[in-house]
């Protein structure tokens, strides 16, 4: 791939992505642009660290830039599309990242610009990311096949319909946060039943990759998989039966739904007339 990627915004989110994208291969480290706000120091370690090109935002080769990268806080983004409304070219794609802020709200902004909006998370670093795109209206195919084939350098990807962002945010966009509080309480429990605290954080994690991996692997589904695992009587049943009794599964299924109703919200609060 030719192109020039510009990320705005250089924290734990654009470096996973970097990290990823870099990694892989599916950039040289000389196409990717990081800038920030203020943090130069930030800024230098993502460039020591990748080899990318660490660049202040008064000083961005907006000629040069292709794909900006969108990897602010969501507050951030009225400052950051007003900012660049005066440099964007109708051949420039957005690729936004910004958990809640719709493709129609950077449109109403950037009236006819090309946006993507996107959902990735931090296993991007190690190239493990469940990501989704949704275009805009404004977006040739071939900039959309541009966004997914940089999006599959971090991992999988879905093109999905922009109603269903929420969910997907909620689901994978938060997922991994969800297991690795799973992952706090094993470890907990393992020490407490006399392990090595090590030790104890090296089963918890082998064992949910194990899972996931069966999962990916089989044809089985998990309820499936769930059954081979369950002997009548043995101590799966017992397990499973105190998960149930302290609302384990049923508990997962309602952080996805309130992280999706955090997304609409998001997206609800940002919604207001534009000023022209
Ligand atoms: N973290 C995650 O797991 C995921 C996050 N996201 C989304 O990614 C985005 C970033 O999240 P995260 O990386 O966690 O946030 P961080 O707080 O780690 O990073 C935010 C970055 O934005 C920069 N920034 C602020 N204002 C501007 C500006 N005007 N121009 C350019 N850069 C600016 C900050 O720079 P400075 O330090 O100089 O102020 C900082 O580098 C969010 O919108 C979030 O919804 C999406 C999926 C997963
Ligand atoms: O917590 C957040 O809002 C961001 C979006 C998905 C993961 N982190």
């Amino acid at each position: 791939m030719s192109h020039t990627v510009a990320f705005l915004g250089a924290g734990s989110m654009a470096e996973a992505m970097i990290s990823g994208i870099v990694k892989s291969g599916t950039l040289e480290p000389s196409q990717v642009i990081v800038s920030n706000k203020t943090n130069h120091n930030r800024l230098q370690e993502l460039k020591v660290k990748y080899g990318v090109r660490a660049i202040n935002r008064e000083a961005l080769p907006y000629n040069e830039i292709d794909v900006f990268v969108l990897a602010m806080k969501p507050k951030d983004i009225d400052y950051v599309l007003d900012d660049l409304s005066s440099y964007l070219q109708p051949h420039h794609l957005l690729v936004s990242v910004l958990a809640g802020i719709s493709t129609s709200y950077m449109e109403e902004r950037l009236p006819q610009q090309q946006v993507i909006r996107v959902m990735p998370n931090t296993s991007s670093m190690i190239r493990e990311s469940s990501t989704a795109l949704s275009p805009g209206t404004f977006t040739t195919d071939t900039n959309l096949h541009f966004a997914e084939a940089l999006m599959k350098g971090i991992g999988k990807t879905y093109v999905i319909e922009e109603a269903q962002m929420d969910v997907f945010t909620g689901m994978a966009g938060s997922g991994p946060a969800y297991i690795y509080n799973l992952m706090e309480h094993l470890e907990e429990v393992g020490v407490e039943g006399g392990l090595d605290r090590e030790i104890a954080r090296d089963i918890a994690a082998q064992t949910i990759m194990g899972a996931g991996k069966m999962m990916l692997l089989q044809d089985d589904t998990p309820t499936e998989l769930r059954q081979k695992v369950t002997s009548p009587n043995g101590t799966t049943a017992a397990g499973l039966d105190a998960l149930d009794e302290h609302g384990g599964g049923q508990a997962m299924a309602e952080a996805v739904k309130g992280a999706a109703k955090r997304s609409r919200e998001m997206s609800r609060d940002l919604e207001r007339p534009v000023v022209t």
